[in-house]
Protein backbone atom coordinates (compact mmCIF):
# COMPACT_ATOMS: atom_id res chain seq x y z
CA UNK A 1 0.00 0.00 0.00
CA UNK A 2 1.04 3.60 -0.79
CA UNK A 3 2.34 6.05 2.12
CA UNK A 4 -0.52 8.60 2.61
CA UNK A 5 2.36 11.27 2.75
CA UNK A 6 2.93 10.23 -1.43
CA UNK A 7 -0.29 11.72 -2.34
CA UNK A 8 0.32 14.12 -4.80
CA UNK A 9 -0.69 17.52 -3.36
CA UNK A 10 -3.90 18.46 -5.37
CA UNK A 11 -5.84 15.54 -5.79
CA UNK A 12 -8.95 16.08 -7.99
CA UNK A 13 -12.08 15.77 -6.36
CA UNK A 14 -13.59 13.04 -8.83
CA UNK A 15 -11.36 10.45 -10.40
CA UNK A 16 -10.84 10.84 -14.18
CA UNK A 17 -11.51 7.64 -16.00
CA UNK A 18 -8.52 6.68 -17.61
CA UNK A 19 -8.11 4.67 -20.80
CA UNK A 20 -10.44 4.53 -24.30
CA UNK A 21 -13.97 6.18 -23.27
CA UNK A 22 -16.98 4.09 -24.48
CA UNK A 23 -19.58 6.51 -25.75
CA UNK A 24 -22.59 5.51 -24.77
CA UNK A 25 -25.70 5.70 -27.46
CA UNK A 26 -29.05 7.69 -26.51
CA UNK A 27 -32.54 6.76 -28.43
CA UNK A 28 -34.58 9.61 -27.98
CA UNK A 29 -38.39 7.68 -27.80
CA UNK A 30 -41.29 10.25 -28.12
CA UNK A 31 -44.74 10.27 -29.53
CA UNK A 32 -47.94 11.46 -29.04
CA UNK A 33 -50.28 10.51 -25.45
CA UNK A 34 -51.23 6.80 -25.19
CA UNK A 35 -49.42 6.15 -29.06
CA UNK A 36 -47.52 2.69 -27.24
CA UNK A 37 -44.23 4.54 -25.63
CA UNK A 38 -44.08 2.71 -22.32
CA UNK A 39 -45.21 -0.46 -23.97
CA UNK A 40 -42.64 -0.07 -26.48
CA UNK A 41 -40.44 0.85 -23.49
CA UNK A 42 -41.30 -2.50 -21.26
CA UNK A 43 -41.11 -4.46 -24.78
CA UNK A 44 -37.16 -3.60 -25.15
CA UNK A 45 -36.37 -4.16 -21.57
CA UNK A 46 -37.82 -6.89 -21.30
CA UNK A 47 -36.61 -8.95 -24.41
CA UNK A 48 -33.16 -10.48 -24.98
CA UNK A 49 -30.82 -7.87 -26.32
CA UNK A 50 -27.78 -8.37 -23.84
CA UNK A 51 -27.62 -4.73 -23.46
CA UNK A 52 -27.55 -3.17 -20.28
CA UNK A 53 -29.77 -0.48 -20.06
CA UNK A 54 -30.89 2.97 -18.73
CA UNK A 55 -34.29 4.47 -18.88
CA UNK A 56 -34.94 8.07 -18.22
CA UNK A 57 -38.43 9.53 -18.17
CA UNK A 58 -39.45 12.46 -18.53
CA UNK A 59 -42.82 13.55 -17.33
CA UNK A 60 -45.06 15.88 -16.34
CA UNK A 61 -46.33 16.17 -12.73
CA UNK A 62 -45.60 13.40 -10.42
CA UNK A 63 -49.05 11.45 -10.96
CA UNK A 64 -48.08 10.46 -14.38
CA UNK A 65 -44.37 9.83 -13.56
CA UNK A 66 -45.14 7.37 -10.75
CA UNK A 67 -47.26 6.07 -12.79
CA UNK A 68 -44.82 5.51 -15.04
CA UNK A 69 -42.48 4.13 -12.57
CA UNK A 70 -45.07 1.85 -11.64
CA UNK A 71 -45.22 0.58 -15.33
CA UNK A 72 -41.34 0.25 -16.19
CA UNK A 73 -40.72 -1.93 -12.71
CA UNK A 74 -42.56 -4.40 -13.84
CA UNK A 75 -40.05 -5.04 -16.14
CA UNK A 76 -37.91 -6.76 -13.64
CA UNK A 77 -34.42 -6.53 -12.40
CA UNK A 78 -32.94 -5.48 -15.41
CA UNK A 79 -32.19 -2.08 -14.44
CA UNK A 80 -33.30 -1.68 -10.20
CA UNK A 81 -32.19 1.81 -10.55
CA UNK A 82 -33.36 4.41 -12.56
CA UNK A 83 -34.16 8.29 -12.79
CA UNK A 84 -37.51 10.21 -12.57
CA UNK A 85 -37.54 13.63 -13.68
CA UNK A 86 -40.78 15.07 -12.11
CA UNK A 87 -41.08 19.02 -13.69
CA UNK A 88 -40.75 18.70 -16.80
CA UNK A 89 -42.38 22.29 -18.33
CA UNK A 90 -40.68 21.88 -21.78
CA UNK A 91 -37.61 23.23 -23.07
CA UNK A 92 -35.89 24.82 -20.46
CA UNK A 93 -36.85 22.34 -17.45
CA UNK A 94 -36.34 19.45 -20.47
CA UNK A 95 -32.65 20.72 -21.01
CA UNK A 96 -31.90 20.92 -17.44
CA UNK A 97 -33.67 17.85 -15.69
CA UNK A 98 -31.89 15.79 -18.77
CA UNK A 99 -28.69 16.96 -18.29
CA UNK A 100 -28.36 16.69 -14.45
CA UNK A 101 -30.25 12.99 -14.86
CA UNK A 102 -27.33 11.54 -17.56
CA UNK A 103 -24.82 12.75 -15.47
CA UNK A 104 -25.75 11.13 -12.65
CA UNK A 105 -26.24 8.51 -15.23
CA UNK A 106 -22.65 9.17 -16.05
CA UNK A 107 -21.52 8.14 -11.97
CA UNK A 108 -22.67 4.64 -12.72
CA UNK A 109 -22.03 4.56 -16.24
CA UNK A 110 -19.64 0.99 -15.69
CA UNK A 111 -23.74 -0.44 -15.36
CA UNK A 112 -24.98 1.12 -18.59
CA UNK A 113 -24.73 0.22 -22.20
CA UNK A 114 -27.33 2.13 -23.60
CA UNK A 115 -30.11 5.09 -22.52
CA UNK A 116 -33.55 5.28 -23.79
CA UNK A 117 -34.99 8.46 -23.12
CA UNK A 118 -38.75 8.90 -23.17
CA UNK A 119 -40.53 12.14 -23.49
CA UNK A 120 -43.48 13.11 -22.64
CA UNK A 121 -46.12 12.86 -25.10
CA UNK A 122 -46.43 16.83 -25.53
CA UNK A 123 -42.50 17.66 -25.64
CA UNK A 124 -40.83 19.09 -27.92
CA UNK A 125 -38.21 15.99 -28.79
CA UNK A 126 -35.98 18.67 -30.59
CA UNK A 127 -34.87 20.02 -27.26
CA UNK A 128 -33.81 17.02 -25.94
CA UNK A 129 -31.97 16.23 -28.84
CA UNK A 130 -30.08 19.68 -29.19
CA UNK A 131 -29.06 19.00 -25.38
CA UNK A 132 -26.89 16.42 -26.83
CA UNK A 133 -24.65 19.07 -28.95
CA UNK A 134 -24.87 21.71 -26.66
CA UNK A 135 -22.69 20.38 -23.93
CA UNK A 136 -19.63 19.61 -25.52
CA UNK A 137 -18.69 17.49 -22.08
CA UNK A 138 -21.42 15.45 -21.91
CA UNK A 139 -21.10 15.04 -25.72
CA UNK A 140 -17.73 12.53 -25.04
CA UNK A 141 -19.59 10.29 -22.72
CA UNK A 142 -22.82 9.96 -24.95
CA UNK A 143 -24.21 10.20 -28.33
CA UNK A 144 -27.18 10.93 -29.92
CA UNK A 145 -28.35 7.52 -31.66
CA UNK A 146 -31.43 8.20 -32.79
CA UNK A 147 -35.28 9.65 -32.25
CA UNK A 148 -38.04 7.14 -31.96
CA UNK A 149 -41.63 8.20 -32.62
CA UNK A 150 -44.32 5.89 -31.70
CA UNK A 151 -47.63 6.34 -33.62
CA UNK A 152 -51.32 5.45 -32.84
CA UNK A 153 -52.21 3.95 -36.16
CA UNK A 154 -56.12 4.70 -35.10
CA UNK A 155 -55.80 8.23 -33.81
CA UNK A 156 -52.12 9.53 -35.28
CA UNK A 157 -54.25 10.38 -38.65
CA UNK A 158 -56.56 13.07 -36.31
CA UNK A 159 -53.92 14.00 -34.21
CA UNK A 160 -51.93 15.10 -37.44
CA UNK A 161 -54.97 16.64 -38.79
CA UNK A 162 -55.94 18.72 -35.65
CA UNK A 163 -55.92 22.83 -36.65
CA UNK A 164 -54.00 24.52 -34.60
CA UNK A 165 -54.20 28.54 -34.00
CA UNK A 166 -52.58 30.50 -36.33
CA UNK A 167 -48.63 29.94 -35.55
CA UNK A 168 -48.37 27.27 -33.66
CA UNK A 169 -47.10 24.18 -34.17
CA UNK A 170 -48.85 20.52 -34.62
CA UNK A 171 -47.11 18.64 -31.77
CA UNK A 172 -47.49 15.31 -33.69
CA UNK A 173 -46.42 16.33 -37.19
CA UNK A 174 -43.24 17.99 -35.12
CA UNK A 175 -42.40 14.44 -33.71
CA UNK A 176 -42.53 12.69 -36.96
CA UNK A 177 -40.58 15.25 -38.75
CA UNK A 178 -37.84 15.52 -36.60
CA UNK A 179 -37.96 11.37 -36.03
CA UNK A 180 -35.71 9.04 -37.68
CA UNK A 181 -37.79 5.89 -37.10
CA UNK A 182 -41.43 6.33 -36.56
CA UNK A 183 -43.38 2.85 -35.50
CA UNK A 184 -47.07 3.41 -36.59
CA UNK A 185 -48.71 1.11 -33.40
CA UNK A 186 -51.69 -0.85 -32.76
CA UNK A 187 -52.43 -1.48 -36.52
CA UNK A 188 -54.78 -4.45 -35.19
CA UNK A 189 -57.20 -1.37 -34.62
CA UNK A 190 -57.06 0.01 -37.86
CA UNK A 191 -57.63 -1.66 -41.32
CA UNK A 192 -55.46 -1.72 -44.41
CA UNK A 193 -56.86 1.71 -46.18
CA UNK A 194 -56.27 3.52 -42.88
CA UNK A 195 -52.55 2.35 -42.63
CA UNK A 196 -51.99 3.10 -46.11
CA UNK A 197 -53.28 6.64 -45.62
CA UNK A 198 -50.73 6.93 -42.16
CA UNK A 199 -48.13 5.93 -44.13
CA UNK A 200 -48.84 7.62 -47.16
CA UNK A 201 -48.68 11.22 -44.52
CA UNK A 202 -45.66 10.21 -42.69
CA UNK A 203 -43.83 9.65 -45.78
CA UNK A 204 -44.93 13.34 -46.84
CA UNK A 205 -43.81 15.01 -43.63
CA UNK A 206 -40.71 13.32 -43.47
CA UNK A 207 -39.06 11.52 -47.04
CA UNK A 208 -36.35 10.32 -44.87
CA UNK A 209 -37.70 8.62 -42.11
CA UNK A 210 -37.93 4.78 -41.95
CA UNK A 211 -41.52 3.48 -41.31
CA UNK A 212 -42.39 -0.03 -38.95
CA UNK A 213 -45.33 -0.82 -38.63
CA UNK A 214 -46.21 -3.01 -35.61
CA UNK A 215 -49.01 -4.46 -32.47
CA UNK A 216 -48.00 -3.75 -29.16
CA UNK A 217 -45.05 -2.12 -30.07
CA UNK A 218 -43.11 -5.23 -30.52
CA UNK A 219 -40.49 -4.53 -32.79
CA UNK A 220 -37.11 -6.35 -34.12
CA UNK A 221 -34.74 -4.26 -31.61
CA UNK A 222 -31.72 -4.25 -33.91
CA UNK A 223 -34.15 -1.28 -36.13
CA UNK A 224 -34.39 0.40 -33.41
CA UNK A 225 -31.33 0.78 -31.38
CA UNK A 226 -27.58 1.27 -32.80
CA UNK A 227 -29.21 3.44 -35.85
CA UNK A 228 -26.35 6.09 -36.06
CA UNK A 229 -28.42 8.45 -37.19
CA UNK A 230 -26.11 11.58 -36.84
CA UNK A 231 -22.81 9.33 -37.24
CA UNK A 232 -20.49 10.78 -39.58
CA UNK A 233 -19.32 7.70 -40.19
CA UNK A 234 -22.18 6.47 -41.79
CA UNK A 235 -21.44 9.50 -44.74
CA UNK A 236 -21.80 6.83 -47.29
CA UNK A 237 -24.94 5.20 -46.04
CA UNK A 238 -26.47 8.69 -45.93
CA UNK A 239 -25.23 10.11 -49.12
CA UNK A 240 -27.29 6.78 -51.00
CA UNK A 241 -30.41 7.67 -48.86
CA UNK A 242 -30.47 11.15 -49.15
CA UNK A 243 -30.29 10.18 -53.58
CA UNK A 244 -33.77 8.45 -52.71
CA UNK A 245 -35.69 11.08 -51.06
CA UNK A 246 -38.37 12.92 -52.94
CA UNK A 247 -40.38 16.49 -52.59
CA UNK A 248 -43.14 15.33 -50.97
CA UNK A 249 -46.35 16.93 -52.04
CA UNK A 250 -48.43 18.69 -48.81
CA UNK A 251 -50.93 16.42 -47.04
CA UNK A 252 -52.30 19.30 -45.59
CA UNK A 253 -52.67 23.15 -46.04
CA UNK A 254 -49.62 24.57 -44.48
CA UNK A 255 -48.60 21.43 -43.31
CA UNK A 256 -44.87 20.01 -42.76
CA UNK A 257 -43.21 18.30 -45.55
CA UNK A 258 -40.08 17.36 -46.56
CA UNK A 259 -38.22 18.66 -49.86
CA UNK A 260 -34.71 18.21 -51.59
CA UNK A 261 -32.26 19.48 -54.20
CA UNK A 262 -28.82 19.19 -55.62
CA UNK A 263 -26.42 21.72 -56.78
CA UNK A 264 -23.57 20.77 -58.42
CA UNK A 265 -19.79 21.88 -57.54
CA UNK A 266 -18.39 22.65 -54.63
CA UNK A 267 -19.35 25.52 -52.43
CA UNK A 268 -17.66 28.16 -49.83
CA UNK A 269 -17.80 27.03 -45.92
CA UNK A 270 -18.78 30.40 -45.00
CA UNK A 271 -21.17 31.11 -47.39
CA UNK A 272 -22.80 27.81 -46.38
CA UNK A 273 -22.74 28.83 -42.78
CA UNK A 274 -24.37 31.63 -43.73
CA UNK A 275 -26.67 30.22 -45.56
CA UNK A 276 -27.70 28.07 -42.91
CA UNK A 277 -27.67 30.20 -40.15
CA UNK A 278 -30.23 32.82 -42.06
CA UNK A 279 -32.55 29.60 -42.59
CA UNK A 280 -32.48 28.49 -39.58
CA UNK A 281 -31.52 31.07 -36.96
CA UNK A 282 -32.94 34.06 -39.38
CA UNK A 283 -35.87 32.51 -41.09
CA UNK A 284 -34.67 34.97 -44.23
CA UNK A 285 -36.37 32.97 -46.58
CA UNK A 286 -39.76 32.88 -47.44
CA UNK A 287 -42.67 30.71 -49.56
CA UNK A 288 -44.67 31.93 -52.21
CA UNK A 289 -47.26 33.03 -49.43
CA UNK A 290 -45.06 35.35 -47.71
CA UNK A 291 -44.76 32.87 -44.85
CA UNK A 292 -40.97 32.20 -43.85
CA UNK A 293 -40.33 28.50 -44.06
CA UNK A 294 -39.34 26.93 -40.88
CA UNK A 295 -36.76 24.27 -41.16
CA UNK A 296 -37.24 21.23 -38.58
CA UNK A 297 -34.50 19.10 -39.43
CA UNK A 298 -31.62 19.40 -42.03
CA UNK A 299 -29.60 16.93 -43.52
CA UNK A 300 -26.91 17.02 -46.68
CA UNK A 301 -24.13 15.92 -48.16
CA UNK A 302 -21.76 18.69 -49.65
CA UNK A 303 -18.64 19.46 -51.28
CA UNK A 304 -16.67 22.09 -49.79
CA UNK A 305 -14.12 24.36 -51.59
CA UNK A 306 -10.62 23.00 -50.78
CA UNK A 307 -11.62 19.62 -49.44
CA UNK A 308 -11.22 16.55 -50.44
CA UNK A 309 -13.40 14.61 -48.03
CA UNK A 310 -17.32 14.71 -48.31
CA UNK A 311 -18.42 16.99 -45.62
CA UNK A 312 -21.98 15.86 -43.76
CA UNK A 313 -24.66 18.51 -42.62
CA UNK A 314 -26.80 18.03 -39.51
CA UNK A 315 -29.33 20.18 -38.55
CA UNK A 316 -32.02 20.32 -35.23
CA UNK A 317 -34.07 22.82 -35.03
CA UNK A 318 -31.85 25.84 -34.88
CA UNK A 319 -28.69 23.81 -33.72
CA UNK A 320 -26.99 22.42 -36.70
CA UNK A 321 -23.44 20.49 -37.67
CA UNK A 322 -20.82 20.60 -40.23
CA UNK A 323 -18.43 17.61 -40.11
CA UNK A 324 -16.41 15.65 -43.00
CA UNK A 325 -17.07 12.28 -43.20
CA UNK A 326 -14.12 9.83 -43.54
CA UNK A 327 -14.80 9.43 -47.26
CA UNK A 328 -13.03 11.20 -50.00
CA UNK A 329 -14.51 12.56 -53.32
CA UNK A 330 -13.40 10.06 -55.75
CA UNK A 331 -10.88 11.83 -58.57
CA UNK A 332 -13.72 11.73 -61.55
CA UNK A 333 -16.59 11.83 -59.09
CA UNK A 334 -18.48 15.09 -59.76
CA UNK A 335 -18.86 17.02 -57.25
CA UNK A 336 -22.28 18.13 -55.63
CA UNK A 337 -24.37 19.02 -52.63
CA UNK A 338 -27.37 17.53 -52.07
CA UNK A 339 -29.49 18.33 -49.36
CA UNK A 340 -32.87 17.50 -47.70
CA UNK A 341 -35.41 19.60 -45.52
CA UNK A 342 -38.07 18.50 -43.54
CA UNK A 343 -40.24 21.47 -41.98
CA UNK A 344 -42.93 23.86 -42.63
CA UNK A 345 -43.74 26.42 -45.80
CA UNK A 346 -41.26 24.60 -47.49
CA UNK A 347 -40.84 25.43 -51.15
CA UNK A 348 -38.22 24.09 -53.00
CA UNK A 349 -37.77 25.88 -56.25
CA UNK A 350 -37.40 28.88 -53.92
CA UNK A 351 -35.19 27.50 -51.74
CA UNK A 352 -32.72 25.86 -54.14
CA UNK A 353 -32.73 29.37 -55.62
CA UNK A 354 -32.00 30.66 -52.52
CA UNK A 355 -28.85 28.59 -51.95
CA UNK A 356 -27.31 28.96 -55.55
CA UNK A 357 -27.72 32.64 -54.54
CA UNK A 358 -26.31 32.57 -51.26
CA UNK A 359 -23.37 30.55 -52.77
CA UNK A 360 -22.17 33.12 -55.76
CA UNK A 361 -21.97 35.74 -53.03
CA UNK A 362 -18.53 36.90 -52.57
CA UNK A 363 -16.92 35.80 -49.21
N1 LIG B 1 -55.19 -2.32 -29.18
C1 LIG B 1 -53.94 -2.04 -28.90
N2 LIG B 1 -53.64 -1.40 -27.76
C2 LIG B 1 -52.33 -1.13 -27.50
C3 LIG B 1 -51.30 -1.48 -28.40
N3 LIG B 1 -50.12 -1.05 -27.89
C4 LIG B 1 -50.40 -0.45 -26.71
N4 LIG B 1 -51.74 -0.48 -26.46
C5 LIG B 1 -52.45 0.07 -25.30
O1 LIG B 1 -52.52 1.49 -25.45
C6 LIG B 1 -52.49 2.12 -24.16
C7 LIG B 1 -51.42 3.21 -24.12
O2 LIG B 1 -50.14 2.61 -24.25
P1 LIG B 1 -48.84 3.23 -23.54
O3 LIG B 1 -47.70 2.35 -23.90
O4 LIG B 1 -49.10 3.50 -22.12
O5 LIG B 1 -48.74 4.61 -24.31
P2 LIG B 1 -47.78 5.86 -24.01
O6 LIG B 1 -47.42 6.40 -25.32
O7 LIG B 1 -46.70 5.45 -23.10
O8 LIG B 1 -48.78 6.82 -23.26
P3 LIG B 1 -48.47 8.20 -22.47
O9 LIG B 1 -47.39 7.88 -21.48
O10 LIG B 1 -49.79 8.52 -21.84
O11 LIG B 1 -48.08 9.20 -23.48
C8 LIG B 1 -52.24 1.01 -23.16
O12 LIG B 1 -53.47 0.68 -22.58
C9 LIG B 1 -51.70 -0.14 -24.00
O13 LIG B 1 -51.98 -1.40 -23.45
C10 LIG B 1 -51.66 -2.18 -29.61
O14 LIG B 1 -50.84 -2.52 -30.48
N5 LIG B 1 -52.98 -2.40 -29.81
Amino acid sequence: MEEEDECPELVPIKEKQTGPTVQIPVTIITGYLGAGKTTLLNYILTEQHNKRIAVILNEFGEGSALEKSLAVSQAGELYEEWLELRNGCLCCSVKDNGLKAIENLMEKKGKFDYILLETTGLADPGAVASMFWVDAELGSDVYLDGIVTVIDAKYGMQHLTEEKPEGLINEAARQIALADLTIINKTDLVDDSELVALRDTVRSINGLVKILETQKSRVDLSQVLDLHSFDINDGVRLAEKLQLVKTSQPHLDKSMLTITFEVPGSVSEDLLNIFVQDLLWEKTFKNKAGLPMAVIRLKGILSIQQKQKKVMLQGVHELYELDETPESWADHEPRSNRLVFIGRNLDGEILKKEFISAMSNKV
